[in-house]
Formats: C-alpha cells, structure tokens, sequence
C-alpha cells in the first residue's frame, strides 16, 4: 500500500482505522530496524561472544579463531593437505583441541586413544554422524549402512555381517584374477608401444577401473568390465562424480544440503529431469552433474538388483542356476530365507527376523559401490608412489612375490592366482600394505556429533558439538608410531617389531562403524600390488614428483598419480 493511499484511508474511515493505520506505519520500520538488529546480534553472537565468551570450550587450546571471523580456519583446511593442518595443531596444541570453522561453527580434535574409544566404541550411540554428513552421503552412496544409526545400523549391520566373513571373503578371491588380469595386460600392451624408457600411467585412473571392476564382481556380481569399456555406464558415471570430487566442491555441497529437504530433492525423478533448468542456478551447476551421475548410478544398480532377485527365485525353485558368491546374491538370499521365517512364524510367536526391504537392499548396491570402489582404488594409488619412491621396499616385495606367481606362455606375464590364506602369509606384501594404509588413509577423517552432554577427556562437551574424528592424524602420532611417524617404513610391521602392543591404525575406523569391507579391501589391494609389482619397475615420472593429495569424501591424488612403469624382464 502505497503512502498516499493509507492517507486517503485516513480521511475517509472511522478513528479505530485511522490509528490502526498509522500505528502499522510507524512501526514498519522500526519492526525492520528490531529485525536488522536482531540479525546483527545473533552474527556477533555466533561468530564472536558464543566463541570468544560463553562456549564451554573456549578454554581449550587450538588455533586463533581469527584472522576472518567468518570463515574461522577454514582456509587453512581446505588449501592444506588432507588432514595435515589438523596434525600440526595438535602437535602445537595438545591431544584435546578447538578449532572453529565456518561461520563460528566448532569442531572439537580429540586425539587420545581413550577419548577416540569413548566417542567411536563405548558410547557410540550418543555420537552419531552428524546429519549433514548422513545428507551428502545419503545422495552419493545411497541411504544404507552408511548413513543409518542405532538400532536401524544394528539390524541392518547384523544382516550384513555373515556376507562379509572370512570364508565368503576366501571363497570370493579367484573373482579378482579377471579383472587383474585385464589391467596387465593393457598396461603390458601400452608399456610395450612405448619401448625402451617405458610408459607413464595417470595410476588412479587404471586403479579407479580396476577397482570398480572388482566391486562390480564380488559386490554385485555384475561385469562391468571398465577397463575395457571405456563407454561401460557405470564407470562413465562414477567418472563424472570422482571429478566433482574437491574439498571446495564438497564445502559448497554441504552448503546446498542445509536447505531443508534439499537432499530428498535431488535425489528426486523432478530434479533429474529438470537439471538444465537447475544447472542455471549459479551454485548449483556442479550439483546436477552429480544429480545426472546418479541417476545413472541408480538405473544400472535397479537392474542389478532385479537380476539378483530373479536368479534367487530360480534357485529356490531348483532351476538350473548355480549359487552366486557375489555378496549381493548371499544378502538376497539370506533375506529370502528371512522372509520365509517370517511368514511362517505368523503373528505373535517368538521373535521376527529383521529384513530389508527393496528400498534397502537398493541403497546397499548403492553403499557397495560408493564406499568400496574410490578407497580402495585411493589406497592402491598411495602405496604405488610409496613404493616408486621407495625402491628398497619396491624390490623386496617383487622378490617375496615372484616365486609364488607363474609365467604365462603367451604374454610372459606373471598371473596371480593366489589364495586369502596365501595373500595372508605374504609377510613383506602385509606390511608395505599395512604401512600405505596407515601413512595415506583413503579416508583421512571423519566426524561425529554429539547427542548428549558430555565429559571426553575431563572436558566438557555440550550437545551438539561437532567431533573431527582425525584417522591421518592419529595413524601419524609421534607418541604412538615413534619419530619416524611421518614417514615411510614398511618394517615397523614385521612380526618381530611385535607391534602387537601398539593400538591399531584408525584407517578403517573403530567400534561398531568400522568398516565393514576392510578385510575384503586389504586382499583386494594385495592381489592388485603383488600383479603389478611382479611384472612392472613403478617409478616417479618426473624429477621433484611430490604428492598432491585432494580430498573430499575420500584423499585422491590431485595429478592422478602419473607413474613410470617399466616391464621386468621374466
Ligand atoms: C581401503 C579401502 C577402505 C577404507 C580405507 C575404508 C574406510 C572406511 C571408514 C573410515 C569407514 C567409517 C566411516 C565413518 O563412520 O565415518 C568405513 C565404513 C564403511 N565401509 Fe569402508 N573402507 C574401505 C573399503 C570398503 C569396502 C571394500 C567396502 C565394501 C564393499 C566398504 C564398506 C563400508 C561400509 C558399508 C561402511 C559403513 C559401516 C557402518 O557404518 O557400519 N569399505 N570405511
């Protein structure tokens, strides 16, 4: 309404209307005033009086909250290596410290053993993944065991759990050799064309097909055959999605998730089909790459699934289908059988067995392929520069490998066809794997909440609190790993090191969260180095090489890894 027009409605009504009126002009702009105010203050109040004055943790040490105020540290952690600003605040400030982010949020480092099994194990119902992790984990790897917690991750882990021992992981091992196999003999084809000084390989794209070939296989029971598909779907979008995959991009990802019911959307049917209007939208442009990568992602999992369900009922009813080993078909399997329980077991008479349904067994395709493609290929990645950069470690292991590895006549390439048992027993092959593992952890941290109030390490944390749960932190700690801590040395692993008494790496996480593939990725990643370091010399590809990590989810190196790679003559 404009002015003039509340003036001639002065005029021409009763003085209850002429008040009313006036009094809703005057106050519009002090109510804007209030408003604006009331703004100022709760910004001075986030970024300033709650850190500096009232929050309980502002009498622990850490890093000067300054000097921008509004973005706290966050400069220093998104342009520093994955992890490695953390590591030397709490070398500078002690195993207990703060450090404020963006916009006043602040983060809590714990690095004591006790503190890290209080948050992680002993009270890891109260410390749940805080929700905007859950959101961008959700979207990429699906709504599985993830981004569950309480008794849903209790259920949905013990259903899981029986897919994951060791005699399926033993049984499944010869499922690797295809794939190993294919990458030989493409990098035996491109080391060849290149002759006499050898050929340089961007590894973690070699590492990223291999791996998913293999998750692919023993995941799901699908071929997807990337290595020698370049147009492979899956692979093409998981492509799309490693590429998005920077700290910044993740910041701004998490940034777009805070928006209520911003997550749901997206991963929407609407979202997918409206992306290029969406894509418009300044920041979100990179988001419907993502929104596109998925969608794709979630079309080829779907027909995954369906398959598995269908080779199932096959196999109940006797028709000719051998049994998979893929741990897809035994989770299909094992739910049937549930199921069965169920019906039979009616209403009211003893316990019902738990069982997933479609929705969830789709996110479970989705986890297997999110969480068990990137971190293994990341950690094959990291423990080909440790060991092209380390000779010494290099020809030891091709030395314990060789004899156990056969010459194929036709391409003179040494096949691996080795067993869990025997992938075990490789001593120096276990602690070069152990020790990449440890220096370079594909997940370098991660975080927890707090649900609850609560005392860590004689400090009180409010509910609330966000926990930056440091893994690389922690694998490096010189009190624990010795001064050479930073450094690589595959022999602190030998069994007569007895490192036995030492706590282990965090690199695959603690109590009932831990990873769930960890036994599955160290034989994978073994059977992949034994290959390759038997029939390849693995160096750095240019004088002054040093490693440039980039991390979001998962710590990748930024150049890709490129490598010089010589045959070894057999
Ligand atoms: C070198 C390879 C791997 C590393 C370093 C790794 C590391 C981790 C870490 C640190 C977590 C805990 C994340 C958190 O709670 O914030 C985790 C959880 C998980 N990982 Fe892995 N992982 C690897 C390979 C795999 C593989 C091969 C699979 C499966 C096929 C897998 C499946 C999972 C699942 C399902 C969870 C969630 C467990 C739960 O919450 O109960 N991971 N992983």
């Amino acid at each position: 309404m404009s002015l003039h027009n509340s003036a001639d409605l002065v005029l021409s009504n009763s003085s209850s209307v002429v008040v009313s009126v006036s009094e809703s002009l005057i106050s519009m702009p002090v109510l804007l005033f209030v408003g604006l105010g009331l703004i100022i203050l709760a910004i001075v109040y986030q970024l300033v009086l709650y850190p500096f004055y009232f929050s309980p943790l502002r009498t622990l040490p850490g890093p000067p909250l300054g000097p921008n105020l509004l973005i706290g540290r966050f400069r220093d952690i998104i342009n520093g290596e994955a992890g490695i600003p953390q590591r030397e605040w709490v070398k500078e400030y002690g195993t207990a410290i703060r450090v404020v982010g963006p916009i006043g949020i602040q983060r809590v480092i714990f690095s004591s053993a006790e503190a890290l099994q209080k948050i992680l194990s002993t009270n890891w119902l109260f410390n749940p993944r805080p929700s905007f992790m859950r959101e961008v984990l959700g979207l990429v790897t699906g709504y599985g065991l993830l981004t569950v917690t309480g008794d849903r991750h209790k259920q949905m882990r013990k259903a899981m759990n029986p897919a994951f021992s060791i005699p399926n992981m033993t049984a499944q091992t010869d499922m690797y050799y295809k794939a190993i196999d294919g990458l030989l003999a493409i990098l035996d084809s491109r080391v060849g064309k290149a002759q006499v000084g050898g050929s340089v390989e961007i590894m973690y794209e070699w590492m990223s097909k291999v791996t998913l070939d293999i998750i692919c296989l023993t995941g799901l029971g699908y071929e997807a055959d990337s290595l020698r598909n370049p147009h492979n779907e899956l692979a093409n979008a998981y492509e799309d999605l490693i590429s998005l995959q920077t700290g910044r991009n993740l910041a701004r990802l998490i940034a777009i998730l805070s928006i209520p019911g911003m997550s749901t959307f997206l991963g929407t049917e609407l979202a997918w089909r409206h992306r290029s209007a969406i894509s418009k939208i300044p920041l979100l442009t990179q988001t419907t790459i993502l929104v596109d990568a998925m969608h794709r992602i979630k079309a080829v999992s779907a027909s995954i699934l369906r398959e598995k369900m269908k080779e199932a009922e096959n196999l109940e009813n006797n028709e000719d289908t051998a049994a998979k080993k893929d741990i897809m078909s035994l989770l299909v399997r094992a739910r049937m059988a549930d199921q069965k329980i169920r019906g039979s077991i009616g209403s009211g008479l003893g316990p019902v067995p738990y069982a997933m349904s479609d929705a969830e067994m789709m996110d479970q395709v989705l986890t297997f392929l999110g969480a068990g493609h990137e971190t293994t290929a990341s950690g094959l990645a990291w423990t080909l520069w440790l060991l092209a950069k380390d000779t010494v470690s290099q020809q030891r292991l091709r030395e314990e490998i060789t004899p156990h590895l056969a010459v194929t006549e036709s391409d003179g390439l040494r096949k691996i066809r080795l067993g869990y048992r025997e992938l075990k027993d490789l001593v120096w092959l276990d602690c070069v794997v152990q020790e990449s593992l440890r220096l370079y952890p594909p997940v370098p941290m991660t975080f927890r909440q707090a649900a609850t109030t609560d005392y860590v390490d004689g400090v009180l944390i409010p509910k609330g609190t966000l926990y930056y749960i440091p893994i690389r932190v922690s694998n490096t700690l010189k009190d624990v790993w010795g001064e050479d801590a930073e450094e690589f040395n595959p022999s602190r692993w030998l069994p007569e090191k007895n490192l036995g008494s030492v706590p282990s790496t965090l690199t695959f996480l603690a109590g009932p969260h831990a990873c769930i593939g960890k036994t599955m990725a160290i034989i994978e990643m073994k059977a992949v180095i034994a290959a390759l370091i038997a029939n390849f010399e693995f160096s750095p590809s240019y004088e002054g090489q040093k490693a440039n990590t980039t991390a979001a989810v998962t710590m990748k190196p930024k150049d890709g890894m490129p490598l010089l790679l010589k045959k070894i003559v057999q």
